[in-house]
């Protein structure tokens, strides 16, 4: 397997990765150039330096994951990827003590203006009445975006003694109140703060979400700082801001373009600037190099991912639990899948039992990618199944029942076609975890699943399985199994055989021409 780190990558991580596959480290590599070298590799590793477009995306035949080492997407089309079953993953966790530091780092630089002053001293002046500073102690700082960096730096400004105000429309009111933070919103931060930061993503409820309407809100001599992504702050606003002297000072680690050679933001004596380094450390580095690494080997050699973008992560200590449900689920959907083949209208699994105290998400996506993988083929993942079944427009339910049944756990799934529906529910039992059918549209059986099987629609009358078994024996196709759903004489039913071999077409059509047998499938699993 190859690999592709096209931006500068701690030597951990790269070690990590040399000791079970190729790697080539190529940095500076232009959209065409990426194109054209892509189809190569297996996994790519990126910092923000990289941008995998649509693109890239398309011509990368052989690719299973993205890494990236480090927090934003942003520069990956994570929707094109999805679509070709390319898994995303990032590090949420390695740099974000980096990224708050480098904020806090930024907001003390600005308020004492060491960077000019620094500047100043080096070119041999000595101008201490031009470089005033202000205080932080006691001053409110807003922080938009409480996540993982955004609350580090939330109580960082409470260790200098400043009040803080945040906003994060999933934050609740007891994580702020256990944060310490005043939670409001955010035109209330704009009216009140000294000091605004953003710590949100960029995306479309982003951007430009500090535009020319929230700086007019802001209180005169307001300092503004964004080390989160171009974009949130609107550069043109607060150019205009720092023009009208609105705002005093601003700190800028990011930028629309990058590097941002163009920016009006680059000729403000009161704009402090660096070259997108909140996760420049030495600390943070190692730690996404390695983590990153961690997730592309753990999912190029078959492997759980931690950070997935794009697929329904599952915690790994949930992993043994989930696994024989996964399984099951798949099984389910394969099975499902090739009784009623076609052009599904609408997936809905019913989950009763224990399972319920389980994330069963990843289950349901297995379940679709079972059925899609009969129609689609292998190129169905656990990455794509969701959005190739919204793309197909088939409504998937997902839901719950309390009733109770003998079972510890059962899943249920409906396939819906037109007006004809298949159901099959299962469970998973014994402490080998060995997950089983047992039931079809309506019929009761017990069935362990195995590579080939017969699904037989007759008349519950005599002659009819004999002949159907002598056929299979004559043809030296051997039963390793069988169950027939329990009627009355003389009703339609449905027999479930486990066979050793494929069962080719002429034979199950020299089945059906028995007396008596109104159907038979096949189903590979
Ligand atoms: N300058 C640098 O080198 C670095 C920048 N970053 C950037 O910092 C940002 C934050 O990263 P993390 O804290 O790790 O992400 P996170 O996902 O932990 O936190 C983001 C928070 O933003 C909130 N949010 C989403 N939409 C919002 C909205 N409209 N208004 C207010 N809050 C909203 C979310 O609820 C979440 O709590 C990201 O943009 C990331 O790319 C991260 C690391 C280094
Ligand atoms: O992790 C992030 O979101 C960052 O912005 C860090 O970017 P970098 O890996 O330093 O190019």
């Amino acid at each position: 397997m190859k690999v592709l780190v096209s931006d500068s990558l701690a030597e951990e991580g790269i070690n990590k990765l040399k000791e079970q596959f190729t790697v080539d480290v190529i940095t500076g590599l232009s959209e065409d150039e990426l194109v054209e070298k892509i189809k190569d590799y297996d996994a790519l590793v990126v910092r923000s330096g990289t941008n995998v477009t649509e693109k890239v995306i398309n011509a990368a035949d052989n690719l299973k994951i993205i890494g990236r080492a480090g927090v934003g997407v942003d520069n990956i089309d994570v929707d094109a990827a999805t679509n070709k079953g390319i898994i995303v993953v990032n590090t949420p966790e390695g740099n974000m003590i980096s990224a708050a530091e480098h904020t806090i780092s930024m907001m003390m630089a600005m308020c004492r203006n060491i960077p000019q002053a620094h500047a100043s001293l080096k070119s041999r002046k000595w101008e201490r009445k031009k470089f005033m500073g202000v205080e932080v102690n006691g001053k409110y700082l807003g922080v938009i975006g409480l996540g993982r960096i955004g609350s580090y730096v939330a109580q960082r400004g409470q260790a200098l003694h400043m009040k803080v105000l945040g906003y994060d429309p999933y934050v609740s009111q007891e994580q702020a109140d256990e944060m310490g933070v005043e939670l409001t919103s955010v035109e209330d931060i704009c009216k009140r703060a000294d000091f605004i930061t953003v710590h949100t993503p960029l995306t479309k409820g982003t951007e430009n979400l500090i535009n020319a309407d929230k700086f007019a809100l802001m209180k005169d001599g307001v300092r503004v700082l964004n080390c989160a992504r171009g974009g949130i702050i609107n550069e043109d606003a607060l150019a205009e801001a720092l023009r009208s002297g609105k705002v005093a000072g601003a700190a800028i680690d990011v930028f629309v373009e990058e590097p941002p050679f163009e920016s009006p933001l680059l000729d403000f004596d009161n704009v402090i600037t660096t070259p997108h380094l909140g996760a420049s450390t030495e600390e943070a580095q190692v730690n996404v190099a390695e983590a990153a690494a961690d997730e592309v080997i753990s999912a190029l050699t078959g492997g759980p991912v931690n950070n997935a973008i794009n697929i329904p992560t599952v915690k790994p200590e949930m992993m043994p639990a989930l696994t024989p449900y996964l399984k099951l689920a798949e099984t389910m959907g394969k099975f499902a899948g090739q009784l009623m083949t076609g052009n599904y209208k609408r997936v809905e699994l019913e989950y009763s039992g224990d399972i319920l105290d389980k994330d069963i998400k990843p289950v349901t996506v297995a379940a679709l990618k079972g059925i899609l993988e009969n129609a689609l083929g292998p190129g169905v993942n656990f990455v794509n199944a969701n959005s190739l079944a919204k793309s197909r427009k088939i409504k998937v339910i997902e839901s719950k029942s309390e009733t109770t049944n003998k079972f510890p756990s059962t899943i249920t799934l409906e396939l819906t076609r037109g007006s004809d529906t298949k159901s099959i529910t299962g469970t998973v039992s014994g402490n080998g975890k060995i997950g089983r059918i047992i039931q079809i549209d309506g019929y009761h059986f017990d069935i362990v699943p195995t590579e080939n099987m017969l699904v037989v629609d007759h008349m519950n009358r005599p002659n009819v399985i004999g002949p159907c078994a002598i056929m299979l024996g004559k043809n030296d196709i051997n039963i390793s199994g069988m169950q027939v759903g329990q009627v009355g004489l003389g009703e339609k039913t449905i027999m479930v055989l486990n066979v050793d071999s494929e069962v080719p077409e002429s034979i199950l059509n020299e089945m059906k021409s028995i007396e008596g047998i109104l159907d038979a499938k096949p189903v590979t699993l």
